[in-house]
């Protein structure tokens, strides 16, 4: 990558985040349309062109980076050796194979690049990091259901015929109970809490009237620990999923982290497998502690677009000598 980009790369995680975060932000606009002027006095309007404007530049300095790239690239292992190859394709190599060969019945334009692009890094990196911080401060929290899990990662990876070295997804298939921690987890830390739709006709629903094309926000935390259909639904028990294995899916209306419907996150396949592939190296190659002096992990929660730890997880690694 040109220098150009590797900088724009260190700054581009706190501008996603800055991105982000604006999504969270109270409007006139989406609740009140009527409103909406009103967004530009409160100088709301300046600060979302601002950061579009910064983010469409690095999205346009990756993509003609990559396009001033002359090197014959690999989209899999399965290259012979020869010295044409330098590295493997990346994503976006892909994205622009995909438009130069015309492979889609569409015309498939840069712009259409820089939103798969931006859809892919808004909504896939701050929601696996903090599931991730998550699971594992509910595990060092609950040093039984920490050892449980650790117990049938290591049975699953150390414990074979022949010793592994890494785990792939055929072992996390098998762990059984590990999935049923993610779960949890994102029952109780849904990272993405809202979920939004605009209604297509008038409705009437639990007694309130809702026009045609009103916005809606569907409170998915909230269903996720009430009281009416969970059992205990404050405390930390993956052993519920054992009990009643619901997908990931949403159509019980019940278990939704990842929303429901036609607009169930496009990403989930995706964000199961990094979770639980890190989540098991976690386990598997490491005891985890809290720092020296730390009695009882904080909680707290900050409230955006994703629902992050206040205050970042620190926790001592110790090899695991097995
Ligand atoms: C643990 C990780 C993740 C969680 C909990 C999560 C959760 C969600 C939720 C609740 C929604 C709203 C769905 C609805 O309204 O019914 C959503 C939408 C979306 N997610 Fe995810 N997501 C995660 C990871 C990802 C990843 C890895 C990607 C992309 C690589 C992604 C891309 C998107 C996009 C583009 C949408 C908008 C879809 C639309 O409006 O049609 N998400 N996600």
């Amino acid at each position: 990558m040109s220098d150009g980009v590797s900088n724009g790369e260190k700054n581009f995680v706190p501008l996603l985040r800055r991105a982000v975060d604006i999504l969270a932000q109270f409007c006139f606009q989406d609740s009140f349309p009527i409103l909406g002027w009103v967004d530009a006095l409160t100088g709301f309007d300046s600060k979302v062109r601002k950061v579009s404007r910064e983010v469409n530049d690095f999205l346009d300095t990756v993509i003609d980076d990559h396009k001033k790239r002359v090197v014959v690239v690999a989209e899999d292992d399965s290259h012979d050796g020869s010295d044409h190859v330098e590295r493997q394709a990346d994503i976006v190599d892909i994205l622009l194979r995909v438009q130069k060969e015309r492979e889609l019945e569409f015309n498939f334009t840069d712009a259409n690049i820089k939103a798969t692009l931006l859809d892919m890094f808004a909504g896939g990196t701050d929601t696996i990091a903090t599931t991730l911080e998550w699971v594992m401060s509910e595990l060092v929290r609950h040093p039984t259901i920490m050892k449980k899990a650790q117990e049938e990662v290591r049975r699953i990876v150390l414990m074979g015929s022949e010793r592994k070295s890494g785990i792939d997804e055929a072992d996390i298939s098998r762990m059984e109970y590990l999935k049923c921690v993610v779960k949890e987890t994102l029952r109780l830390h849904a990272p993405a809490p809202v979920s939004l739709r605009k209604t297509s006709e008038d409705v009437k629903l639990g007694g309130f009237d809702i026009p045609e094309g009103t916005m809606v926000m569907i409170n998915l935390w909230a269903v996720m620990r009430d009281p009416e259909i969970w059992e205990q639904p404050e405390s930390f028990v993956p052993e519920r999923f054992l009990a009643e294995p619901l997908d990931f899916k949403g159509q019980t209306g019940k278990f939704v982290p990842f929303g429901a419907g036609r607009r169930l996150c496009p990403g989930m396949t995706l964000a199961l497998v990094e979770v639980e592939l890190v989540a098991a190296n976690l386990l598997c190659w490491f005891d985890w502690e809290l720092p020296e002096g730390v009695v009882d992990l904080d909680m707290s929660e900050i409230n955006s677009v994703v629902i992050r730890r206040e205050t970042p997880l620190s926790l001592v690694p110790v090899l695991n000598s097995e």
